[in-house]
């Protein structure tokens, strides 16, 4: 148990101590009220108030010193539990009379238990009170009253009840707060699982999903396709001349040049489409719902703001350009194959000149710089 559980516990025990130690306060006055109206000896409630000063003071000693912290339990629970129990039985022997008042209680001790005992030790505590109990009423044959006599008593045991409902009352708002601190706990507890899963499947640097993440998603969007017959396509986006930067500029221009990359990347992805960093300056956009042929203009637009990015904000004669490999995902393959495509259309980008797009294997759609010819041609 950590000192900070343990602090708790020992809070927790003065508070319930203070309540225990008022309780016994107003049993002492009914009883000395009792005692007033001639049903029970005065010494009786003097005996009463002694023994649960005395009680209360060796377990707050106990508490404040740190002995407690010996203990299995350093609540203190069972202990506390029994002796008020046994208490409460032993004046039911001695003061028969108004013994309607020591049953009521047990009620309230055994209430307490309830904060902190485990349902072994409430078990054993409920034996012990059991066997304990038999002694009044079987053994010793006394007369366990209801000692109404009078408009004082009535008053009397009326005040009994009302104070037990009361100790109910207190125990029930512990056992809310209780409740509350577990319900916080637990909130707090999702927030942190959210959190480490974030951490778990995101990019720290450029906050994209990682590549565990993105295993996950084409595993989803492969079943997807299996399902519903929805393509998709992989682009490998590699960044051009991404090491210059890092030797010319030093390694933080080259985390914002990646950074920025990605703001490019959002800025012209579809919310439904997936991007993570692979690893280095390589990343991947899976393009849901879209084929090649149509996923090649965000493609497109995605080269061409890289290329046209004023770089030149993070150091004179700073830029960059993306090359990128893209392919449809084709039935009955598995992702590693369909990716192997996509790298080596990216890797056939780089060889073409850099800056441009190649889709791995689609009739009219070789390269984006054989588009860019043709347009020229056609212009
Ligand atoms: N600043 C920064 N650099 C990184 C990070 N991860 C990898 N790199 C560097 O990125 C560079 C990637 O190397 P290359 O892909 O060969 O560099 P390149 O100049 O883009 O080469 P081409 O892809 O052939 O154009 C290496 O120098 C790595 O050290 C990172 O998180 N931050």
């Amino acid at each position: 148990m950590t000192s900070q559980q343990l602090n708790k516990i020992n809070s927790l025990s003065e508070r319930m101590l203070m309540w225990v130690l008022l309780s016994c306060t107003f049993d002492t006055l009914l009883l000395a009220g009792f005692a007033h109206e001639g049903l029970i000896n005065g010494r009786i409630a003097v005996l009463y108030g002694a023994l649960s000063l005395f009680f209360n003071g060796v377990y707050y000693v106990l508490i404040k010193s740190g002995f407690n912290r010996r203990f299995k339990d350093p609540s203190m629970t069972f202990l506390q539990l029994m002796t008020a129990a046994l208490m409460q039985v032993g004046f039911l022997v001695i003061a028969p009379e108004v013994g309607y008042l020591f049953l009521i209680n047990l009620f309230a001790v055994y209430a307490f238990g309830m904060l902190r005992l485990t349902a072994g030790w409430y078990l054993a505590s409920w034996l012990l009170g059991a066997l304990a109990l038999s002694i009044p009423f079987h053994l010793v044959g006394v007369e366990i009253a209801f000692p109404i006599t009078g408009h004082i008593t009535k008053i009397l045991v009326y005040l009994s009840f009302i104070l037990t409902l009361g100790r109910c009352m207190v125990i029930a708002n512990m056992l809310g707060n209780i409740r509350r601190g577990l319900a916080d706990k637990n909130q707090e507890l999702s927030i942190a699982m959210k959190h480490v899963q974030e951490l778990a499947t995101r990019d720290a640097l450029t906050n994209t999903k990682n590549r565990r993440s993105l295993e996950e998603l084409l595993a989803v969007e492969q079943n997807r396709f299996q399902r519903s017959g929805s393509p998709f396509c992989i682009a490998i986006l590699d960044l051009d001349g991404f090491k210059g930067v890092n030797d010319s500029f030093g390694h933080a221009v080259g985390d914002e040049v990646l950074k920025a990359f990605v703001q490019i990347v959002h800025s012209q992805m579809r919310l439904s489409d997936h991007f993570a960093r692979y690893g280095g300056d390589e990343f991947v956009l899976v393009l849901t719902d879209t084929t090649v042929a149509n996923g090649m203009t965000p493609l497109q637009r995605i080269c061409d703001e890289t290329a046209q990015y004023d770089w030149n904000q993070f150091g004179e004669g700073c830029g960059v350009t993306a090359s990128i490999g893209v392919t449809n995902y084709r039935a009955g393959e598995t992702i590693d194959i369909a990716f192997q495509r996509a790298d080596a259309a990216m890797y056939a980008a780089k060889a073409a000149g850099r800056n441009q797009i190649v889709a791995s294997d689609e009739p009219g759609y070789v390269t984006s710089a054989t588009q860019a010819i043709a347009r020229a041609a056609r212009a």
